[in-house]
């Protein structure tokens, strides 16, 4: 059935796995996700981005949605990624997504808590549930470039001022992840001691880790041996995000690994079969490799295997 994540990160949190929350632009992506976590017997999160609403038209994304849902009686939630603004979220619930995101996360501290609570009052209502943002990811996020120096992590002592004051249900945080491929400079790392002072501070409260994705070697290399060109991109080492769902991180945002998955299985198919014009060969690619992706997330890295 389509769910609200209350239930499933109340147990993720007492069981210390994470869920993951999978971007979705189209058939296939959708289908090769849900055929993972079918498999694994695994919670789903299926999250779509304006930028999604715009590629596909929302009607088609959950009618695909809503199939899934038929197709495998899965618990499924499904999640706008980075509202904007209260009219998209309000427009998400009306349509009835079962979490939004309002991301709020670039607004001063005051404003980011104002609409947010403006969000919630009328998510909760109508049995939504409601993710916001307190801190600003470096790189880009959604087209809000945010410059590396004023990337600014999570202050602690305002999230649970945060939480408090908005009566939110989840809350991403910025540790040192970003959006994309480029993730880290230099060497990978997030800032745990802050991430374990957050958790202290909000106890049983379930924390969002954004730009989670590994930007896997074995798919940044297939990508550039056939053709593709995307030289040292890196993102978070699997043990990191391990570690995070130990410290109160419930849901992990996963786009980029779906993307190379997919693109990378494409461009291979297409330097291997020259001579093949037929869509659902390639495509079908994609949707395995994005499959084969999400089932190695969920059982070597997320834990959140048999739950269901
Ligand atoms: O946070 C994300 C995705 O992050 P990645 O680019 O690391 O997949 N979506 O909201
Ligand atoms: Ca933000
Ligand atoms: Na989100
Ligand atoms: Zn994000």
């Amino acid at each position: 059935p389509l769910v609200t994540s209350k239930e499933l990160f109340k147990q993720a949190y007492e069981k210390g796995y994470a869920i993951g929350a999978f971007n979705v632009n189209n058939m296939e992506i959708i289908q090769g996700i849900v055929s993972a976590a079918k498999e694994e017997k695994s919670p789903l999160i299926l999250q779509v981005s304006a930028g999604a609403r715009k590629y596909a038209n929302p009607i088609y994304l959950k009618k695909l949605v809503e199939s899934a849902v038929e197709d495998t009686d899965l618990p499924i939630v499904l999640h706008l990624d980075h509202g904007e603004d209260f009219e998209i979220c309000k427009q998400c619930i009306d349509d009835g997504f079962t979490s939004v995101m309002i991301d709020a996360s670039h607004l001063p501290f005051e404003e980011n808590i104002a609409l947010t609570k403006k969000v919630v009052d009328y998510a909760h209502p109508r049995g939504v549930v409601v993710e916001a943002e307190l801190g600003k990811l470096a790189g880009i996020e959604d087209n809000i470039s945010v410059d590396a120096k004023d990337a600014t992590y999570t202050n602690p002592e305002e999230a649970r001022e945060f939480v408090e004051k908005t009566g939110v249900d989840s809350l991403a945080i910025a540790i040192g992840t970003s959006h994309g491929a480029y993730k880290f400079k230099g060497k990978p790392e997030l800032d745990f001691e802050r991430l374990k002072k957050i958790s202290k501070l909000l106890p049983g409260f379930p924390l969002v880790l954004h730009g989670a994705s590994t930007v896997l070697s074995e798919y940044v290399e297939a990508c550039n041996k056939f053709g593709g060109d995307i030289p040292g991109a890196q993102g978070v080492p699997e043990e990191m995000i391990k570690e995070a769902a130990k410290h109160g991180v419930c849901k992990v945002n996963i786009d980029t690994d779906l993307r190379l998955a997919m693109t990378s299985a494409i461009r291979k198919h297409l330097h291997d079969n020259p001579s093949n014009f037929d869509p659902r060969k390639y495509l079908g690619e994609g949707r395995k490799a994005v499959e084969n992706m999400v089932k190695h997330k969920i059982g070597n890295v997320l834990g959140s295997s048999d739950q269901i």
